[in-house]
């Protein structure tokens, strides 16, 4: 295949580059400003799905319920419904601390509850509807006898103790949440949490805000699917699994992933081709960005308004940013572990500031478990296996190390101006799980 060298000297791009690495913090800033600029322009659309499809999306509007949680009034406990006012004089002089009832008929759960007697007291399990009249449950071991007689018994009594007060184990209609009031904020996060609320209330489907929208592409002629024997000098595709999974893991929908080969005349035309077919909302790519003879992601895209520059962070250093057809644009470097890195230290965090999804990763203190070298005048980011408290570094620093990646549970921060750490010193993690 023919590959033009490398272009030298493309304005934009270059006086990026010859003004050294960006810090991390800066370019974080500038992928979030990249996005954020799009969405303000380009607000996702609104879709209604099925509750069991709707895990992981931002609610598109405020929920108020639709009815009282719970709906009706009802026993907190297995026992004896009873009205409190035929309870405080007592009526055992044997015993003053207790009153005897006659028991009325139980009340099934699912069904309405016939009004309860004076005098009397119902048999009611959790859940069940408190009759009218009701308005506090003995719990059935605080009763005598302390069992449930076999229903129908005629002329039966319990004894129950006469300090009860009115509301005990009782479950107010619209307790927990009243008929028309906000349930869920626009933009709520919809987990396990809240949309088991939105089943409580009855809701079973929701409106939620359109994923963004990624086209993927990864590239190099040497780059081969996964379940594809390789030849010699070439590798599987990771890459688009790791990002693509990222990707959907972050709350993005991935519309397309190609491999595509070194040629930058064929990348510029398939990539200009998807981004009017699908027009997504971010095209990333990894690979084809660095100092190489063929980098053709840098050669693709000299004519867009696109940079290519150095982040003083290692992995991840060469990063690509800016716009394809005014589309935002994120080059990440063709090692994996530096895509992975790039996604976790820039895509992810933006995502999360301008979308509101996925929730930001947790960083936390750790204690090293063994000591550490880091390049100078770089923010390294190694592996680590962070248990309680302390990280094990895993792996070396090298952006190969797919295998240690996937070992590892967190990513361990060294930043720029410490070149040596020993085991036991404090570092900064980002929690992977
Ligand atoms: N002279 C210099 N060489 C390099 C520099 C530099 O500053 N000067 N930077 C190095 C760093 S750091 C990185 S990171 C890489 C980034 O290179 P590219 O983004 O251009 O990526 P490629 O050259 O295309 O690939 C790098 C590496 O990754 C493998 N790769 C690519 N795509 C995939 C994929 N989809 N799945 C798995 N592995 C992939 C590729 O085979 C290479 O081994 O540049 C350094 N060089
Ligand atoms: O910065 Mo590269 O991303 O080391 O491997």
């Amino acid at each position: 295949m023919s590959v033009e060298p490398a272009p030298q000297g493309v304005p934009a791009r270059a006086s990026a580059a010859t003004a050294g690495p960006r810090t991390v913090a800066a370019h974080r800033q500038a992928v979030e400003d990249l996005l954020r600029t799009w969405f303000r322009d380009h607000p996702p659309a609104h879709e209604t799905v099925a509750l069991n499809a709707a895990a992981g999306r931002l609610l598109a509007a405020e929920v108020r319920a639709p009815g009282n949680l719970p709906p009706f009034t009802n026993s907190q406990m297995d026992g004896y419904a009873v009205r409190v006012a035929d309870l405080a004089a007592g009526n055992q002089p044997a015993d003053p601390g207790r009153v005897r009832l006659a028991t009325a008929a139980p009340i099934p759960a699912g069904s309405a509850a016939p009004p309860l007697l004076p005098g009397t007291a119902a048999p009611v399990m959790t859940g069940a509807m408190l009759p009218e009249g009701a308005d506090a449950v003995v719990p059935i071991e605080a009763c005598t006898p302390d069992y449930f007689l076999p229903a129908g018994q005629a002329g039966s009594t319990v004894a129950v103790p006469a300090d009860v007060s009115p509301g005990q184990f009782v479950r107010r209609a619209g307790s927990d949440i009243a008929a028309g009031t906000p349930a869920l904020p626009a933009g709520a996060v919809l987990g396990a949490l809240q949309l088991g609320l939105l089943a409580a209330l009855g809701l079973d489907r929701v409106a939620v805000r359109a994923r963004p929208r990624v086209l993927l592409l990864t590239t190099g002629d040497e780059v081969i699917e996964p379940g594809i024997p390789l030849g010699p000098g070439q590798i599987h595709d990771a890459n688009t699994t790791l990002l693509r999974s990222s990707l959907q893991e972050a709350g993005a929908e991935v519309l397309r992933s190609r491999i595509l080969a070194d040629s930058p005349q064929e990348f510029t035309d398939r990539l200009r081709a998807d981004v009017a077919a699908d027009t997504p909302d971010l095209v990333l790519t990894s690979g084809g960005i660095s100092k190489g003879a063929y980098e053709v992601v840098r050669q693709g895209l000299a004519a867009q308004d696109v940079a290519f520059l150095s982040v003083a962070m290692q992995p991840g250093g060469p990063q690509g940013i800016g716009t394809v057809d005014g589309v935002p644009f994120l080059g990440f470097p063709g090692n994996p572990v530096s895509s992975l890195v790039s996604f976790e230290m820039f895509l992810r965090p933006a995502l999360s500031a301008v979308t509101g999804a996925p929730r930001p990763r947790a960083e936390v203190p750790a204690r090293l478990t063994a000591p550490l070298g880091s390049p100078a005048g770089k923010h390294q980011v190694r592996r680590g296996r962070y248990t309680a408290g302390t990280v094990e570094p895993v792996g070396g620093p090298g952006s190969h190390l797919v295998h240690a990646l996937a070992s590892s549970n967190a990513l361990i921060s060294v930043p720029v101006g410490t070149e040596h750490l020993e085991a036991g010193a404090e570092v900064t993690v980002l929690l992977l799980e």
